[in-house]
């Protein structure tokens, strides 16, 4: 459904007397099947909205081809947009008609009847919870309220592949869980295909069937939410000895079982990331010692009465399993939490992180509360330019 190779986005930019060139997207090859839902993610900055702008047609890419629907991005324009819905991150600029007339207009406008898109228009608006909004203009809606118009006018002509750009950010949990279900079903009952971009790792969990991490406008990872945890991260051991004097010969032998075992992406964003060198990878911190180990479950029982028969007592031993944010971290040095990518639903909870104190535990929760990974300093966001321009081709 989307074909995308070595897609370049340049814009240059200007501060004052200084122009600079920013290089937003730099080789993307992009893949995505049929009836897929992928999550696109990636930090502030990292080129997610321009990709989306070249793949829905708002921009000319500077290099690269892609096809969309079968159609080209660059010479079929028109052909790519009458096959797509785009939810953009900005939102949809509305005239000041009624939300009804908007949403009618814009089915009409591809082509639709107008009883059957007003016939869409009230489904939706039912199954978006903005029942008794029809007649109201948008601009005395509430932020939320609006988002989910914008969603209506991306589906109501039913494109067969969906582009939603944070279709979440602004609502609430219980409006969130009706746009998963909604998204599910675009995919499940209507065979739809769906790229979004998210900062919420939970969404990205529940709703993708492929993860695409792009970091820097190049796509470092891609593959099922459950192999890029299992693959990338690796599973949290942590360990908390009974005599701290112990802590060393607990270190050494959890060292050992990282080097068959294999390594995760480091205990936590201080430790050396690596696939399977065991330097750097065990962390120690008072009574503790960690590292991320692959399949933890069954390499665990061992180290166990490894520890027993050397005398090493324990007070604790917690196994995590990793989350999206751990994979994040790993492949791109920064959590997404950093940037805003702890879930309405997380930060209600007051849940980001969570103390190893705990005796044995195997958790398979994928929600951001769930990790006792210690948390990066935060980094700034990305850089904004005053003024810009593609460098090459021009907006349309
Ligand atoms: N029109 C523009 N002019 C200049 N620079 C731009 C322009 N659009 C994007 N950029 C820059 O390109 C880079 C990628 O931006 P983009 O919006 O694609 O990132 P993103 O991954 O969608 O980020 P976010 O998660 O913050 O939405 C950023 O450094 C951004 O400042």
């Amino acid at each position: 459904m989307i074909r995308a190779r070595g897609l370049v986005q340049t814009f240059r930019s200007r501060q004052g007397r200084t122009t600079s060139e920013v290089r937003a997207v730099d080789g993307v090859d992009l893949d995505v099947e049929d009836g897929e839902v992928v999550g696109f993610l990636g930090p502030n900055g990292a080129g997610k909205t321009t990709t989306l702008r070249i793949l829905t047609t708002l921009l000319r890419p500077t290099a690269g081809t892609a096809t969309v629907a079968g159609h080209d991005v660059a010479t079929q324009a028109e052909q790519v947009r009458r096959s797509i819905g785009y939810v953009s991150q900005a939102g949809g600029a509305f005239s000041g008609a009624r939300a009804g007339d908007e949403v009618v207009d814009h089915g009409m406008l591809y082509g639709l009847p107008r009883r059957v898109v007003e016939e869409r228009g009230r489904a939706l608006f039912s199954q978006l919870d903005l029942e008794g909004l029809w007649t109201r203009t948008p601009r005395t809606m509430s932020g939320g309220q609006k988002r989910r118009l914008d969603i209506v006018m991306g589906i109501v002509h039913e494109p067969r592949l969906v582009f939603l750009d944070e279709p979440t950010t602004g609502l609430d949990p219980q409006a969130r869980a009706n746009l998963w279900e909604h998204i599910r079903g675009l995919r499940d009952r209507r065979g739809a295909t769906v790229l979004l971009t998210t900062h919420y790792l939970d969404e990205a969990d529940a709703l993708s069937d492929r993860i695409v991490i792009i970091d820097h406008g190049r796509v470092v990872a891609s593959d099922t939410p459950a192999a890029l945890k299992e693959q990338v991260a690796g599973d949290l051991v942590d360990l908390e000895v009974e005599d701290p004097a112990q802590r060393a010969e607990a270190a050494a032998r959890l060292e050992r079982l990282v080097a068959q075992a294999g390594a995760g992406a480091g205990a936590g964003p201080g430790a050396t990331p690596g696939p399977s060198s065991s330097g750097g990878v065990v962390e120690q911190d008072g009574r503790h010692v960690r590292a991320r180990v692959r399949r933890a479950g069954r390499a665990v029982p061992g180290l166990l009465r490894e520890l027993d028969a050397a005398g090493v007592a324990l007070a604790s031993i917690e196994v995590v399993r990793p989350t999206l944010d751990d994979v994040f971290l790993a492949l791109t040095g920064r959590s997404l939490r950093d940037t805003g990518g702890s879930s309405p639903d997380a930060a209600a909870r007051g849940s980001t992180t969570s103390s190893t104190t705990s005796s044995t535990t195997s958790s398979s929760s994928t929600t951001p509360g769930s990790t006792t990974v210690p948390q990066p300093t935060p980094t700034p966001s990305a850089p904004t330019a005053s003024t810009s321009t593609p460098t090459t081709g021009a907006l349309r």
